[in-house]
């Protein structure tokens, strides 16, 4: 079973330690949730694990193979993806060049295209778009997008920073759901979400970060139990 460790991370920007040595683990098959107050570090903790920020101390493995400060694309190689926050879609690039850019880690586009093809037919309205450029596409469907890209390099492990951002409530139910669905086919999520209504009935296990720091760890039903983090964190979700 593909593990996702994070042990004491410490990271920040230029001299600004913003986590202080955070420590996590997430099984394949499992959706992890992280919730926080804004500007408490988290989107900040995804981009160290999957290196797109250096980690300053502390390490990242999966697998038991190390992820520490390798290059994007040679984390993306070790099957572990972070769709950032927004989604990242490149918008004036047409639906099909937006999802060929989550094979660049492939050598062979025929696989890239045989990949988006079997995409395209669970995300059908794609099909409907390919030469659309995917800034006029709305932000339900910039969304699904993302989220297919994601998944043409075939990730173990999907970091999303807070994928239902911004989304009518039906394309949040939506947008969850599939990602439900990815644990389905054994794929590890690891997510940040302030929608913590929605999402805390999905997680298998949830962390709270406050300052940097890790406040809590445990399952949905731990933090229920748990008055002072409900009063405190969860908004009496
Ligand atoms: N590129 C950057 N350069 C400098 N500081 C940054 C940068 N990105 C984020 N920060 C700062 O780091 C801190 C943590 O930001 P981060 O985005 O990780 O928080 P967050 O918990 O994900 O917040 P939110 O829930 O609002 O998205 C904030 O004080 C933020 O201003």
């Amino acid at each position: 079973m593909t593990t996702l460790v994070a042990e004491n991370i410490v990271t920040g920007y230029s001299k600004q330690e913003i986590v202080h040595g955070v420590s996590l683990t997430a099984e394949a098959g499992k959706i992890t949730c992280i919730f926080g107050p804004n500007g408490c570090g988290k989107s900040t903790l995804l981009k160290a694990i999957a290196g797109a920020l250096p980690m300053w101390s502390g390490s990242a493995s999966l697998n038991g193979t190390t992820l520490s400060n390798l290059p994007v694309h040679d984390v993306v190689r070790q099957g572990l993806v972070l769709m950032p926050q927004g989604g990242g879609v490149f918008p004036r690039l047409t639906v099909m060049e937006n999802l060929r850019m989550g094979g660049y880690t492939l050598a062979d586009p025929q696989l890239v295209e045989s990949r988006i093809e079997a995409l395209i037919d669970q995300y059908p309205f794609l099909a409907r778009r390919r030469r659309t450029a995917a800034g006029s596409l709305s932000g339900g469907e910039q969304a699904m997008l993302s989220l297919a890209r994601t998944l043409v390099s075939e990730p173990r492990f999907v970091l999303l920073d807070e994928p239902s951002a911004g989304l009518s409530p039906a394309m949040v139910i939506e947008t969850l759901e599939r990602i439900t669905g990815l644990t389905a086919q054994g794929i590890g999520i690891l997510m940040v979400e302030q929608n913590i209504r929605e999402a805390m009935p999905l997680a298998d296990k949830l962390y709270i970060l406050a300052a940097g720091e890790k406040r809590f760890e445990g399952t949905p039903s731990d933090v229920r139990d748990d008055r002072q983090i409900m009063d405190i964190y969860m908004g009496g979700a």
